[in-house]
């Protein structure tokens, strides 16, 4: 499904990635994890496009790595961002009717219905999305615009970070669903270690922008390098 080959971004004299190399097969469930500062947000810049790195980025074979941002949403690569982002004074349903228009290029009511309705935010699809939504709602709208897009792929930056225990458990379950109900292929950051354990199927480990491990989720975290690089003992 995706495929990156030796991919570079420097920002002036800072690498924030260096030559990372994986890929990703249909219907996995990757989790990206790194320290603060290690390229996981840099990464998905570069996949959905806000950012053109050195190397390739390959999607179902096809080289995306020059297009623009919308007909790299148009491809199948669907995106949260860290902060919640929702067009402001718009309301729920119309950041969706945005979204869709952006990324599918086209109107499809009922497929936006579904989707207020899977994420959740049927009852708030009125409301202006900027000021009338709690943190939680905010999340799900996040989702949902990106699902609004119609994605292969979704990348999804942070999602559960700040929610309490219970509230994560149950977004947990709403992730792993909407996978299935979508058909889709996910990427995921996120820095707790058993979210990773129970939702992805492999991670890779970013540090200092270099790929330092790749496997299931038991394997990379066992892996010395990889607790080196959360406890910085590689750098004493
Ligand atoms: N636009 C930019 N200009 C200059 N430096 C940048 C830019 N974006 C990111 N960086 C730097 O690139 C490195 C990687 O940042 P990035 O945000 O990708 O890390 P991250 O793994 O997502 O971190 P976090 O877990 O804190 O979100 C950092 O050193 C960061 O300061």
């Amino acid at each position: 499904m995706l495929k990156l080959e030796g991919v570079t971004v420097r920002f002036g004299g800072l690498t924030a990635l260096r030559d990372v190399s994986f890929s990703l097969a249909e219907g996995e469930i990757l989790g990206l994890v790194g320290p603060n500062g290690a390229g996981k947000t840099t990464l998905f810049n570069t996949i959905s496009g806000l950012i053109q790195p050195q190397g390739r980025i390959l999607l179902k074979g096809v080289d995306v790595n020059r297009l623009p941002l919308h007909k790299r949403a148009r491809a199948g690569i669907g995106r949260t961002f860290q902060i919640p982002q929702p067009m402001h004074h718009l309301t729920v349903r119309e950041n969706l009717v945005v979204a869709q228009a952006f990324g599918a290029g086209r109107h499809d009511p009922g497929r936006i219905d579904e989707i207020l309705s899977f994420m959740e935010l049927a009852r708030q699809a009125e409301r202006n999305a900027a000021t009338e939504l709690a943190l939680q709602e905010l999340k799900r709208l996040e989702i949902a615009k990106a699902l609004a897009i119609e994605p292969k792929l979704l990348l999804l930056d942070e999602v559960l970070a700040g929610l309490e225990s219970q509230a994560k458990r149950q977004f947990m379950l709403k992730l792993k669903e909407l996978h299935s109900h979508f058909g889709l292929t996910i990427v995921i950051v996120e820095h707790d270690i058993e979210t990773i354990m129970n939702l992805c199927t492999r991670a890779v480990v970013l540090n200092f922008g270099q790929l330092i491990a790749n496997g299931t989720p038991e394997e990379v975290f066992r892996d010395p390098a990889v607790i080196e690089s959360y406890t910085g003992a590689a750098h004493a």
